[in-house]
């Protein structure tokens, strides 16, 4: 999936989450497939986006990533070494290492401690390292995020949302995370504040030699930050590329459709301007051949038949079997 001289620091191979659907009885009387057949590798120092309608499985693949939910099939690797498969416990060693950040870091703060104790506490559970080289530490990633060092005997109801949303991400960048799986970060901002944090993303990027994943229904977001992008339609991948590309000229309809429904920079380049029809199926339902097909207007007989694999032009693939002839 990469080549041998630059690894991946992330690699996903058929990755798949189920979870049971129960009826009478507690009896499990189907499954509901949240995350179907996933692969994909994440290099080193990019910004990888995942984008897709709600229910799509954005948050199950990254909760599967991090090990909160175990995969059905398929499995993770971090540069190389395995950290998630069926049956396998969450790999302690690699956590520090993978960080995931929910939609408002800030909110996870105690309010009884201060922030120094906050920013300690991950520290203590994860190194055995003295107070001293701690408290370095921690002043380091303070002043990085952008706080003055005596906040740190402040408690967070003593500082602004944004200061907390802050403080969380320090929490999170003292343990020195290679990769940050972000999910919804700018959700609920307003475009100002938005801006304000997507600038501290890049900085702290660059400053800690991070790479991100980074996981949002926000289109406009997506364009501005990731170098390249994946489309999720009902727990599959139906597209990835580089962001520019793909945003300029999506090759599967469901991106078509879900780029020209949104406001994004330029726009896409589709022939009709198609809007989605109707709510994804029912995951636990899912259609047989290719999942988009009962909103595609394009679909036949064959879309019912076979399940597309993706296929890849100049590392833009797309999982859609008439794409070529779509595009000419
Ligand atoms: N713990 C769970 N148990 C059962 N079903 C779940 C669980 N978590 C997610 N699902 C289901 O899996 C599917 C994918 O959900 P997921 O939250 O991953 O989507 P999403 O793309 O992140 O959506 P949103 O943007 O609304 O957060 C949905 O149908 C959801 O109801």
């Amino acid at each position: 999936m990469s080549d041998s001289d630059n690894p991946a620091i992330l690699e996903v191979d058929n990755l798949a989450r189920h979870f049971p659907v129960r009826g009478f009885l507690n009896r499990q009387v189907g499954s509901l497939r949240a995350l179907d057949n996933v692969s994909f590798a994440v290099e080193p120092g990019e910004i990888l986006g995942i984008v897709g309608e709600s229910g799509c499985g954005k948050s199950t693949l990254g909760k599967t990533l991090m090990g909160i939910h175990e995969p059905s099939e398929g499995e993770v690797r971090m540069l190389g070494e395995r950290i998630a498969s069926p049956g396998q416990k969450r790999a302690a060693r690699i956590r520090a290492r993978l960080q995931y950040v929910y939609q408002d870091p800030g909110a996870s703060l105690d309010p009884r401690w201060t922030l120094r104790r906050s920013l300690h506490e991950p520290l203590i559970i994860h190194t055995d390292w003295p107070k001293e080289k701690r408290e370095e530490k921690v002043r380091e990633i303070v002043k990085a995020v952008g706080l003055p060092v005596e906040h740190l005997d402040l408690y967070p109801h003593e500082i602004s949302g944004g200061q907390q949303r802050r403080v969380g991400l320090a929490r999170i960048l003292v343990l020195g995370p290679e990769l940050v799986i972000f999910d919804e970060p700018t959700s609920g901002l307003d475009v100002s504040v938005q801006a304000t944090v997507l600038r501290l993303f890049r900085d702290l990027k660059s400053e800690f030699d991070l790479t991100y994943l980074f996981i949002s229904h926000d289109l406009a977001v997506v364009q501005s930050i990731c170098d390249r992008v994946i489309v999720m339609y009902l727990g599959r991948i139906v597209e990835i590329g580089r962001t520019a590309e793909v945003f300029a000229a999506p090759r599967h309809p469901y991106t078509q459709a879900l780029l020209s429904a949104a406001p994004v920079i330029g726009g896409p380049r589709v022939t009709e301007n198609f809007s989605l029809q109707g709510e994804p199926p029912d995951p636990s339902n899912v259609p047989s051949g290719c999942r988009f097909r009962t909103r595609c207007q394009y679909a036949t007989s064959e879309c019912a038949d076979i399940d597309p694999e993706l296929d890849d032009e100049d590392g833009h693939g797309v999982a859609c079997l008439r794409w070529r002839e779509l595009s000419v």
